[in-house]
């Protein structure tokens, strides 16, 4: 919007936490304003499924906020979270793949009867697979068909782990697609990815993620063009 700062929508500071292992997360902030795609990217090890979890309450944080517009997440337990507005779509999709589309995204509703129709209008490849198994579908529609479960609750903010892993190179495009099109429905979303420039190429600003901390952050566009960020932290020559 003209001349009005962007609202923040996620607002993460101070966060700090790990798991059995030991500490992973130390102090980590991070925004996710309305209307943004925010990405998350960093090689592999480098604490992005750790926020996504710490922010959805998969794992408690010893330290720091999560704050969700007005509402305040923090150590709320993740079912309440996900009331709150704030859906997941985990790197292993955790479809059920034993049950059909339709009955999978209707899992997704915080609704007895749901209306799908706003969700296949996002996603239309779907509409013709609603009786089909979850597990008997590609690797490219499990995933599109576990973000549709996710929308199916209307959430403010949708965060999305390793969006283009296991995907051929026309289903990330298709997926990066659906990214905007998430976007302009009115629900934000941060995604975490390994493929710098694919996650660069849709979203709004990123955070480089090392060694479970922020070492840089800024706008795609500036991550995209500065040489120092291009050979420090994308691996880019
Ligand atoms: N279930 C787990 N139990 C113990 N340690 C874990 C577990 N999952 C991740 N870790 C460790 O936590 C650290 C951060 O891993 P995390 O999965 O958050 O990184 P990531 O950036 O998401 O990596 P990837 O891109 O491979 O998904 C790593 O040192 C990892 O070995």
């Amino acid at each position: 919007m003209m001349g009005r700062a962007p609202r923040a929508l996620l607002t993460v500071r101070d966060l700090t936490a790990g798991r059995g292992c030991g500490r992973i997360l130390s102090g980590l902030d991070l925004d996710v304003r309305r209307n943004e795609i925010v990405a998350l990217v960093g090689p592999p090890g480098a604490g992005k499924t750790t926020v996504m979890e710490a922010v959805a309450g998969l794992i408690r944080s010893e330290r720091g906020t999560v704050r969700l517009g007005d509402a305040d997440l923090t150590r709320l337990p993740a079912e309440r979270i996900v009331a709150r507005g704030l859906a997941y779509v985990p790197a292993d999709l955790c479809l059920f793949d034993g049950l059909t589309v339709a009955e999978n995204l209707r899992l997704g509703a915080r609704r007895p009867r749901p209306d799908l129709e706003p969700v296949l209008g996002l996603f239309p490849v779907l509409g013709g697979r609603l009786g089909r198994l979850a597990g008997s579908l590609p690797h490219g529609e499990r995933r599109v068909c576990a973000m549709a479960r996710a929308m199916m609750g209307g959430p403010r903010l949708l965060m999305i782990d390793d969006v283009s892993h296991g995907l051929a190179p026309k289903n990330v495009d298709e997926v990066m697609r659906y990214l905007g099109d998430i976007r302009a429905s009115g629900t934000s979303v941060l995604l975490a990815e390994q493929e710098v420039e694919t996650a660069l190429s849709v979203a709004d600003r990123a955070y480089v993620m090392a060694g479970g901390a922020v070492v840089a952050s800024g706008t795609a566009g500036r991550m995209l063009t500065d040489p120092r960020i291009r050979s420090e932290y994308l691996g880019v020559l």
